[in-house]
């Protein structure tokens, strides 16, 4: 795996797109969008309905957050691996990490900053982060109508989109303080369906395209990385890429960084259609349940797997 190269994302423009697929503009977003994710697993989506002065209210509450002492982050806690407080890590010392789970379900965002702020909760913050978030996810259900269309698997688009809910993780890399280059998050694929990805203006993703190399992901002002998860490139059967991805941190400024990631929801089984299996495109994966996924890429087993989906259930 070579280091860094010059080469960049697709970027694919939504500022533009209504809501109606009979239109010309959809329909040659949606083959942008379908070509960047066989190729990339990722770009960048440029997409301004979301307001800068909402961009930056939501940076400056995850900073806050991150403030708080060890212990009262602590708290956040979920029965799912890596959906509570993740940090102290000897392996990468700059990370650190907090999660809303079903965090576009009412209530939630409040409860998650009760918790956080006992005294008199933070309904600045909470506010924030549930309007973000929102506005965001029309974001995530528009690329995987696309999707589900280029496909041609419109019956089974209603089934597909109510088979998620949201987490919302936030995290914090440390400054490294030094001209060296540490990394802040180990390489990975995600496992969800689809991450949508925002970050204060200090850059350190890092996206492996097909041959090798490292792409910088670095969004502007108005747009957001969008990335393929493992769940999608399993009920695709491989059509999609999932890329891994990692961040490397420099200089003396810490990174904030907010993901959206559509996840199935426990107990749903993904299994890919039947239309996209054929002799060319054998089926990949045994139908699975995410959760308990989960469960296994998170043992000593799953974590030495170099494969993991395909060891859990690989067809
Ligand atoms: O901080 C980022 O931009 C990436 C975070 C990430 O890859 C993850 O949480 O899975
Ligand atoms: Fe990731």
């Amino acid at each position: 795996m070579g280091s860094e190269s010059c080469m960049k994302l697709p970027v694919i423009d939504f500022s533009n797109l209504k809501q109606d697929s009979s239109t010309p503009t959809w329909a040659s977003t949606k083959a942008q969008v379908r070509a960047a994710l066989e190729e990339y697993g990722c770009f960048e989506a440029v997409f301004d309905q979301i307001p800068p002065t909402l961009r930056q209210s939501t940076i400056d509450g995850i900073k806050q957050l991150f403030d708080l002492p060890l212990q009262t982050k602590l708290r956040n806690r979920s029965n799912k691996p890596y959906h509570g407080y993740v940090g102290q890590y000897p392996m990468v010392p700059l990370y650190e990490s907090l999660g809303i789970e079903d965090a576009l379900s009412p209530g939630k965002t409040d409860s998650f900053s009760n918790l956080m702020w006992p005294e008199d909760g933070n309904p600045t913050f909470s506010k924030s982060i549930e309007s973000f978030s929102e506005q965001l996810s029309e974001l995530d259900k528009v690329v995987r109508r696309m999707v589900v269309e280029s496909l041609g698997l419109e019956k089974y688009m209603d089934e597909h989109m109510e088979s998620t809910d949201y987490l919302v993780r936030v995290q914090k890399y440390d400054a490294p303080q030094s001209a060296e280059t540490k990394l802040g998050l180990t390489s990975h694929t995600d496992k969800n369906i689809v991450t949508i990805l925002h970050q204060n203006e200090v850059e350190g993703l890092e996206v492996l395209t097909r041959d090798g190399q490292w792409i910088a992901a670095d969004p502007s002002h108005n747009s957001f990385i969008v990335m393929i998860g493992e769940s999608f490139f399993a009920w695709t059967n491989g059509r999609l890429h999932a890329p891994y991805h990692r961040v490397m941190m420099t200089g003396e400024e810490a990174r904030y960084s907010i993901g959206l990631f559509s996840i199935p929801k426990s107990g749903y089984i993904i299994k890919a259609p039947e239309e996209l299996v054929e002799d060319e495109h054998p089926l990949l994966f045994n139908p699975f349940d995410h959760v308990e996924f989960l469960d296994f890429y998170y043992s000593e087993a799953g974590q030495r797997s170099p494969a993991a989906l395909k060891a859990y259930c690989g067809a």
